[in-house]
Order: structure tokens, then sequence, then C-alpha cells
């Protein structure tokens, strides 16, 4: 865990079910470099997920499927690295985790060995609890996802809203147990109703972190670049901006164009 520069304590999954049975809330961002990932742990958060999101916002790409292990852990490292006080938690990427459990073990263990994150993340329900299991009893934290799990798109076909049927209510329900069971020490809950998020987190030991789940989770999540108005295209009804990047940063970078185009900049005393 090593010193840490300021009085704030080291977050841990330990502090997670703490923070659950006190009812305080956990707020967690997305980051996926050394130097917002700074910004963001000296500004309080208790959580870092590294996600595979970075395949759309550091990337470009369309979806979360195309982002390597090896790409991950380049992110994870350098996020790992900046934060002293925020729990860090990395996404294992699509086809990292799937294909069998020795091969998911070996892989978390490698994002463990090589990034210095707190935990991992990966998606799926009871199908996963195994996979769970063999990746926690090699001593790595996990964190489940269930609702809408992006890294299976083409099998749902779309980024709606997930489980507002009894039915996959039911089986949301019962995966979010054998996640729980299996030993996952948080769940994010993606894009379902707010009714049923909320059962969720009542009947679970998990911590749940919601995005587009209600306000009745144990935790919020988004993703660090929507949250701070710098996606601008991308405006789901669950998410809020809290600050204007995008326009911050245009401004900053007309006034450099500006101040160049003009020799204002640089002046005498920004000169040898
Ligand atoms: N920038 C970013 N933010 C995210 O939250 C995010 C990513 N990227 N990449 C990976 C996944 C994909 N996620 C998504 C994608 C779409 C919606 C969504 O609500 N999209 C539409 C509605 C689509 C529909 O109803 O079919 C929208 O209103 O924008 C939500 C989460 C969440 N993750
Ligand atoms: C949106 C969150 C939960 C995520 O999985 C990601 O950013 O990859
Ligand atoms: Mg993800």
């Amino acid at each position: 865990m090593g010193y840490l520069t300021t009085d704030k304590k080291k977050i841990t999954t330990k502090t997670f079910s703490e923070m659950k049975a006190a009812g305080e809330k956990i707020a967690q961002l997305t980051s996926y470099d050394f130097t917002t990932a700074g910004i963001i742990d000296r500004a309080g958060i208790d959580s870092i997920l590294v996600g595979d999101s970075a395949s759309n916002v550091m990337a470009g790409n369309e979806t979360t499927l195309p982002i390597t292990i090896d790409e991950m852990i380049v992110y994870a490292r350098a996020v790992a690295r900046a934060c002293k006080h925020c729990l860090v938690v990395c996404d294992m990427p699509f086809g990292s985790y799937q294909v069998s459990r020795e091969e998911a073990v070996r892989n978390a263990v490698r994002i463990m060995k090589e990034t210095g994150v707190d935990a991992v993340k990966l998606e799926g329900g009871a199908e996963m609890a195994g996979t769970i299991g063999a990746i926690v009893a090699a001593g790595v934290p996990v964190e489940g996802h269930l609702g809408l799990t992006p890294q299976s798109i083409h099998k749902f076909g779309g980024y709606g809203l997930r489980a507002k049927e009894e039915a996959e209510a039911r089986k949301l329900l019962a995966d979010a147990h054998a996640l729980d069971q299996a030993g996952c020490f948080a769940i994010t809950l993606e894009k379902v109703p707010a009714a049923l998020a909320s059962q969720v987190t009542r009947e679970v030991k998990a911590a749940t972190i919601g995005i587009g789940a209600g306000a009745g989770t144990d935790g919020q999540v988004l993703v660090y670049a929507d949250a701070l108005g710098m996606t601008q295209g991308f405006k789901p009804k669950f998410l809020r901006h809290f600050a204007q990047m995008a326009q911050c940063m245009t401004q900053g970078v007309q006034s450099y164009i500006e101040a160049v185009k003009t020799g204002s900049f640089p002046n005498a005393d920004e000169s040898y």
C-alpha cells in the first residue's frame, strides 16, 4: 500500500463494504492516464475504474470489443502510478476471461503483476461465477458487471435499458446473487430500472455501483470524459455534465492560437 502524501486513508475493498454498511455513497469515475487520474485522485474520488471504455474514449473505436489486454495494461499502469488514495479497478477486456478459467486467472494475475491496480472487473452473470471464484481464490478482488454489458453488444444488438421485463429482472437478481456468492466485492449495475437496482443493493453483500441504475445503489460510476463534458455527442438520459471541459479546452486552445498568430506568445519573460 505504501506511504500516502496526505492524511486521507488508502481506500480498499474493505472500505467499500464499510461504506455500504454505513450508507456512505461510493463515488467512482473512469480514467485512463496518469495526468487525469492524478487530478481525480487528489480531488477525493473513492475509486477509479480503468474502463475498457478506453476503447471508445482513448482509441476512438465504435465498441469496447477491439481493446487488448496489452493496451489495458498500459492505461492501468499509468493510472495506478498516479493514485495515492482511491481504489483502482481495471476492466478485463473482451476475450481475456471468456475462453477458459485458466486463461482468465492468468490474465487477472498479469494485470495485477504488471499494473499495480487493486482489483479487476469483468462482465457477466452466473455463467462467470466459476471464473470469478477462481480469480478471487488466486487473491485478486473482482468487481462484477450486470445489466448493459457492452462487451456483449452484438448479442443484445443495442444499448437500450436492460431487465425491464419480469423474466429478465428475475435473471439479473439471480445473477447478482451468483456474483455475490462467487466473492465479488462490488457489482456494477448498468442501465437497469432503479427499483431493480435498489432490490439488488438490499439483497447482496457486495457494494453496488450504478450507471443509469437510479439513486438506490451503494455508489455511482460515470466515464470521466462524459461527466466532465468532453464527449459532446454522447448524452444518454442518465448522464449529467458536471463541467464543460470541451468548451473550456476549446477556449484555451483558441487563446493559444490567437497568441501565436499575433506574436504575443512567447513574450520576453517566456524567452531565454
Ligand atoms: N464515453 C463512453 N461512456 C460510456 O458510458 C461508455 C462508453 N463510452 N463505452 C463503453 C460503454 C458503452 N456505454 C453506453 C452506451 C450507450 C448508452 C446509451 O444509453 N445510448 C443511447 C441510447 C441507446 C438505445 O436506447 O438503444 C443514448 O441515449 O445515448 C449507454 C451506455 C457505457 N460505456
Ligand atoms: C461504464 C463503466 C461501468 C465501464 O465498464 C467502462 O467504463 O468501461
Ligand atoms: Mg467496461
